[in-house]
């Protein structure tokens, strides 16, 4: 199912993060795409910045293997059991990157004006040095990363349909990541992001 994939590691210092541009085949991708589009319960939660709230600006949904809930900006999650589609799509990702992950976040971003903060994945139920595996499926996204002590160190990548990107190692201690707002006129991303959550 998978082509040939080809692997690189960005080269920015405390870090450990390798992008994979095409790990699903177009076709592959479209049909994933379509499927969790349509069948996944997408839910928009509030958030509170600040002692405000706020609709958050995308739509998730939470899958595991186990009944360990999610936390991060002030939202609790509990998850699903995983669906066949994702579960394909775990495996994959568990032959590639030797882990076993038991927890899967879904974002949608519905246009240009979705977008996610610049925050890090340091939630403590993820541990020290979580390994992150993120998919994307549907519209490209640039992905931001900042260094949180050095602010001059920056870089962005371009998440393409297909793509994997995994950070793992020191990466949330040292660096921060948003997919910033675009006032360009775009079509619907997903994002799944793998983690592991005992
Ligand atoms: O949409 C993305 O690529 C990033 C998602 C993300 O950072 C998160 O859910 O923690
Ligand atoms: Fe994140």
């Amino acid at each position: 199912m998978q082509l040939f994939s080809e692997k690189v590691r960005l080269d920015l210092p405390d870090s450990d993060i390798w992008y994979f541009a095409n790990f699903f085949d177009f076709k592959k991708a479209d049909d994933f795409f379509e499927s969790l589009r349509k069948n996944t319960p997408w839910q928009q939660d509030d958030i509170k910045v600040f002692g405000k709230v706020y609709a958050q600006p995308r739509l998730t949904a939470l899958y595991a293997s186990n009944n360990r809930s999610y936390s991060y900006s002030n939202i609790t999650m509990q998850p699903k059991p995983f669906t066949s589609n994702l579960l394909e799509i775990k495996t994959a990702i568990e032959e590639e990157t030797d882990t076993l992950f038991t927890t899967c976040l879904l974002n949608l971003y519905r246009d240009g004006k979705d977008s996610n903060g610049w925050h890090s994945d340091d939630e403590k139920e993820l541990g020290t040095n979580p390994v992150i595996a993120s998919v994307t499926l549907g519209e490209e996204r640039n992905f931001h990363l900042r260094h949180k002590s050095d602010r001059t160190l920056k870089h962005k990548i371009l998440l393409q349909h297909g793509s994997l990107l995994l950070m793992k190692g020191e990466t949330q201690h040292f660096w921060q990541h948003q997919i910033a707002k675009t006032s360009r006129n775009i079509g619907e991303r997903i994002n799944l992001t793998f983690r592991v959550i005992r």
